[in-house]
């Protein structure tokens, strides 16, 4: 067993993390196969423990419909990990949401569209219906939203922090048309992106605190007079918003590790699942026990299976 708490996700132009020591690289086989790429576990200053995962892999060839996100997911919690901080790259829906500030929704809508393996009990006979309706840890939110606001004051270059905003998670992988960013926006939608999902229902299944800290490149496609989103356009702010979310990661992490320790951060997600798997009328297949004990080795182990 690792005892690595906290684990972090980078996207789009964040591949690796700054002043951490390396402490070694794994790449656990989980019952949903390999992780995007090999995680780095590292530790900070401290000798407290992180695993770093690069959602597209450390050469961003994995696109995001097909990222193995159940793998991602059971391959932290194997490790031990509790709570999730993902970065994404996201559009702005928002005229204040300036391309290079930073946003940590609260709400999520699914535009993906049904592709992508979007549960652990998929492909079992093992019923499970997890809570949703506030898809991000809410404590977990509450408390970056202070830490990451000390981070950019710290860093003094004008990053605003948005609270309270609702990404749309759209398959892609071509970017929204201006009708369809129009539409986002009259849905009361803020951001978007093509990653969130199903990462944010996999770590609730798994009993995992998530967040996801945006960074805003673009305008996506609904401001008229403007040009439509284009991956150029993303990258001429990636450079700067990898700088600022390495930057949030060395402010955030070792107090997020204590405070993980202390269970002031998770206490929600732990313990959630047991009131939503389905209870079964029998006893379960070895396979589908041994299978979704690898992620919540609480609620399935060899009393549940059948002879
Ligand atoms: C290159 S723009 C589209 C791409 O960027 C975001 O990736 P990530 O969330 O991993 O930063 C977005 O979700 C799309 O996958
Ligand atoms: N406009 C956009 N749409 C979807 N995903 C994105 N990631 C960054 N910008 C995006």
């Amino acid at each position: 067993m690792h005892d690595v708490l906290i684990g972090v996700i980078g996207g789009t132009g964040l591949y690796h993390l700054d002043n951490l020591t390396h402490i070694e690289t794994v790449n656990p086989n989980t019952p949903w196969g390999h992780p995007s790429s090999p995680i780095n576990i590292c530790s900070l200053q401290s000798g407290t423990k992180v695993a770093f995962l690069a959602r597209h892999g450390k050469n961003h060839d994995i696109s995001p419909s097909t990222v193995p996100s159940c793998a991602n997911i059971a391959a932290l919690k194997s490790l031990g990990v509790r709570a999730i901080i993902a970065f994404s790259s996201v559009g702005s829906l928002r005229e204040e949401i300036v391309p290079g500030h930073i946003a940590i929704p609260t709400q999520i809508i699914d535009r993906t569209k049904g592709t992508r393996p979007g549960s652990f009990f998929d492909g079992t006979r093992v019923v499970a219906h997890a809570a949703f309706g506030d898809p991000f840890g809410t404590k977990l939110v509450r408390w970056l939203e202070v830490e990451v606001e000390n981070a950019l004051r710290e860093q003094g270059n004008g990053v605003v922090l948005h609270k309270d905003k609702c990404i749309i998670c759209m398959e892609g992988p071509q970017f929204s048309t201006r009708a369809e960013s129009m539409m986002y926006r009259s849905w009361g939608a803020d951001l978007i992106n093509m990653s969130v999902l199903p990462e944010a229902k996999l770590a609730r299944e798994a009993e995992i605190s998530y967040a996801l800290i945006a960074s805003a490149t673009d305008y996506d496609s609904w401001r008229p007079h403007a040009e439509a989103v284009t991956v150029t356009q993303v990258h001429e702010t990636l450079k700067a918003n990898a700088e600022t979310a390495r930057h949030i990661a060395a402010s955030v992490l070792e107090d997020l590790h204590l405070a993980t320790v202390q269970g002031d951060i998770m206490s929600e997600e732990k313990g959630s699942m047991e009131y939503s798997i389905m209870p079964s009328h029998g006893k379960r297949s070895e396979e589908d026990v041994e299978k979704l004990a690898y992620i919540l080795p609480e609620y399935f182990g060899s009393n549940d299976v059948a002879n």
